[in-house]
């Protein structure tokens, strides 16, 4: 698998120090209102894990799996949602939680979705920012680093299902999926 890596961008170290970051200002913005935090799957499940548990209050967690790059590296451009969450997002302050914002594809379509919804407020909290890939006009509230444009896998982050248990964050080699 390590064969595979082009270069490491993130070591485990620099990512735990970003994801405290994140967490301690979601800490701060968020303090005493028991946000409903939604890990949107599969990328951001290990961030999600690390992240709150850096968190010192009280957040409720919920999961949603949506999918729209299906085994490639372009997005296909449709959202699919695999599995909805099951908590009422209705007056609630709910922070996405996602790995990476690259085309903000996915992103539109899950603010439209819970403004939709009756949520109070919705906030996004990504690990990692790709502007280069930008197609749709979207930020993320809180954002751990930019990366270039490069394909990147790791701690989540997959090409065709496989790399996500990598602990660190590395550009895959071209010809992987040139393949
Ligand atoms: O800004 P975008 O171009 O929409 O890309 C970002 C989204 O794409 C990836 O998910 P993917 O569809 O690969 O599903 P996965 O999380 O299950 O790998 C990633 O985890 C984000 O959710
Ligand atoms: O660079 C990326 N790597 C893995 N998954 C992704 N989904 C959007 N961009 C990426
Ligand atoms: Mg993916």
């Amino acid at each position: 698998m390590q064969e595979d890596i082009l270069k490491v961008l993130f070591t485990e170290e620099d990512i735990q120090v970003l994801v405290r970051k994140l967490a301690k200002q979601v800490e701060r913005d968020y303090k005493g209102r028991n946000p409903l935090m939604i890990c949107i799957l599969k990328g951001a499940v290990v961030f999600m894990t690390d992240f709150v548990r850096n968190i010192d209050d009280y957040v409720e967690m919920d999961f949603m799996d949506v999918s729209s790059y299906y085994g490639g590296t372009k997005s296909t451009g449709e959202v699919r949602i695999i599995k909805d969450v099951d908590t009422s997002v209705r007056d609630r302050d709910v922070i996405l939680v996602e790995d990476i914002i690259d085309t903000g594809i996915t992103l539109k379509s899950l603010m439209e979705l819970f403004s939709h919804r009756g949520a109070k407020s919705v906030k996004v909290c990504s690990l990692f920012n790709k502007p280069s890939g930008r197609q749709e006009f979207v930020t993320a509230d809180y954002v751990g680093a930019t990366v270039p444009d490069e394909f990147i896998v790791g701690y989540g982050l997959d090409y065709d299902g496989r790399y996500r248990n990598l602990p660190y964050i590395g550009v895959l080699k071209p010809e992987v999926y040139a393949k």
